[in-house]
């Protein structure tokens, strides 16, 4: 039986940052393909995980739980019949629903071939409360269906807050594992015990196969996010906005750096929710940026085929980011 990972989490929360970990110190002698989803044209993470030496599989221009039902099923069949690696990891898009992920695996047609082991979501602290009040739909579906949660940040708030959003959590997922150390506290080992005890007794537990979509009816002021007026489940693309940009402009570094603070100002760009490139800054010189709000990080990258930004918010002034950025 093929193992079948699922790392969700929303967007910026860590979803890579775990499975990089994963990879690098415990399941590098796996034979491991990985399914990547972005919500956006241009898939940044595949390149992020590509110095790992794995097969990756990027599904972009969507995420499962809207159009891409049909891609990630075939996704799925051609990794099973063709590659039939021993664990198959799936980050599914930041604003992808865990249900739907678990919905489109266990009603495949080649089901019988894999099981679902792990189901996680990554919840960044220094969010929380947010992305909650503000995209209550998507941020609660990948809480309540996961069996172990991931903490991230944990390191940069104090342990009372930790305990509170534990408990905020337990609210809406009573059964889940909740991880609340700091990952570079654990290793790698640790990560993967806890995500697979018992993963097969919740999933069934969890998601009884349903025929009928059910809708779920939103009522005025709820935390859905979305602006529109009739009763519906939403889907991400109603919801979040998507600008992606393929250059091959040569930046400024220290200019590139300030504009992406920019990013900060809902008043010019939006509500900016997560910032990805990878980009060139100069003759052989290329960054990778990570955008989350609050919290930027530049580092060094290998070159690319050419440079990339993805930019994934709510009510995004796309004309404003294509000035910002200079293209
Ligand atoms: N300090 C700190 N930084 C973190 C932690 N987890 C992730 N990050 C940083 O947050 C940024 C986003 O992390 P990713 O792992 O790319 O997040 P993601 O969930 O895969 O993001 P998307 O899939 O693009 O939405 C990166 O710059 C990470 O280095 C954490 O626990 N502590």
């Amino acid at each position: 039986m093929i193992k079948i990972d699922v790392i969700s989490g929303f967007l910026g929360a860590g979803k890579t940052t775990l499975i990089k970990k994963m990879l690098q110190e415990k399941l590098h002698n796996e034979k491991i393909v990985i399914i990547e989803n972005e919500f956006g044209e241009i898939g940044i993470d595949g390149s992020i995980l590509k110095i790992s030496g794995l097969e990756i599989k990027e599904i972009n221009s969507g995420c499962i739980c809207c159009s891409l039902v049909g891609d990630f099923g075939n996704a799925i069949e051609e990794v099973v019949t063709r590659l039939k690696p021993d664990r198959i990891i799936i980050e599914p898009s930041g604003v992808g629903k865990l249900s739907d992920v678990i919905k489109a695996c266990r009603t495949h047609k080649l089901k019988y071939l894999f099981e679902i082991n792990i189901l996680a979501a990554v919840v960044d602290v220094l969010k929380f409360q947010i992305y909650i009040n503000n995209f209550g739909e998507f941020f609660e579906n990948q809480i309540k269906h996961a069996r172990t949660i991931f903490l991230s940040r944990t390191q940069n708030i104090d342990e009372k807050k930790v305990e509170s959003i534990a408990a905020s959590i337990r609210k809406i997922n009573s059964s889940s594992n909740i991880v609340t150390t700091p990952w570079d506290k654990l290793t790698a080992e640790q990560i993967v015990a806890v995500s697979e005890q018992d993963a097969r007794i919740a999933l069934e537990n969890q998601m009884p196969i349903r025929n009928a979509v059910v809708l779920k009816r939103h009522k005025d002021g709820c935390n859905c996010g979305c602006h529109c007026k009739e009763k519906h489940e939403h889907k991400a693309d109603e919801v979040f906005d998507v600008w992606g940009v393929e250059t091959p402009k040569v930046f400024d570094e220290g200019k590139l750096k300030k504009l992406i603070l920019r990013l900060e100002s809902k008043k010019d760009f939006g509500m900016v929710l997560r910032g990805k490139g990878i980009l060139q800054v100069g003759c052989d010189k290329w960054i990778q940026f990570d955008y989350v709000h609050g919290e930027t990080q530049i580092n060094a990258s290998s070159a690319d085929y050419t440079g990339r930004i993805c930019i994934i918010g709510s009510g995004l002034k796309k004309d404003a980011l294509h000035k910002l950025f200079e293209l």
